[in-house]
């Protein structure tokens, strides 16, 4: 799957959205992809995840379990590992710090990787690598559906995306004018009641 289909699989799911968007960092942005209207589709899903899982299969070789951060994570995840004939399970925040919880556990000889649905500044990710940490250390790369710091993040293991976009975001206090004259919206799961983070 090229880059150009990626991208115009996210714009006719509607996905590709534009306005003033607060992200899970915290900066602000023009753009959001609202990757849930990729997710509700099990057949865009599956046509991005299978590309996805080639492209690890290639870059990484076997794996045997994928290990996603939630919420955003747990699709792309399922999905790619499904492709992988690897099993999938995901970290989610316990008092704001990404956790393995339910009982899942990882054999120390299992080949893991991470998988993450979008990645701007890279700080989801490489908290979901340090709790991995702490129940493996045998992650063999990372993998993204959009990299839209178009390759500047750096999550201190081998990383591969679907494609790499330079998506501006800025920090709150220095907005564009064009931005700060419309209303944001902070349409991820980080800091909200419950997932406090
Ligand atoms: O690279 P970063 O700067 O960390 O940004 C990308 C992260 O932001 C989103 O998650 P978010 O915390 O908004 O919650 P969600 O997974 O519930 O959508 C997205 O799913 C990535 O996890
Ligand atoms: O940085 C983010 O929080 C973010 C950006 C984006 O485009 N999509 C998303 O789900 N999260
Ligand atoms: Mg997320």
């Amino acid at each position: 799957m090229t880059q150009d289909e990626v991208v115009a699989e996210f714009r006719s799911a509607g996905a590709l959205m534009e306005g003033h968007f607060i992200l899970s960092s915290g900066l602000r942005s023009p753009v959001f992809l609202q990757k849930m209207f990729i997710f509700q589709d099990p057949v865009r899903t599956e046509r991005l995840c299978k590309a996805l899982a080639q492209k690890a299969e290639a870059a990484f070789g076997k794996i045997d379990v994928v290990v996603s951060p939630a919420i955003g994570g747990i699709v792309p995840g399922y999905e790619t590992a499904r492709h992988l004939g690897a099993k999938a399970i995901f970290v989610e925040r316990e008092d704001g710090k990404f956790q393995l919880r339910r009982g899942f556990t990882i054999a120390p000889d299992a080949r893991v990787l991470m998988v993450e649905d979008i990645v701007t500044t890279g700080l989801s990710s490489r908290e979901c690598l340090a709790a991995i940490a702490e129940h493996s250390s045998n992650v063999v790369g990372a993998a993204c559906l959009i990299d839209r710091s178009n390759g500047k993040a750096n999550l201190g293991v081998p990383f591969i995306s679907l494609a790499k976009l330079d998506i501006p975001a800025y920090p709150a206090d220095a907005l564009p004018p064009e931005l700060a004259a419309l209303p944001a919206i902070k349409p991820g799961s980080r800091g909200i009641q419950g997932a406090k983070g």
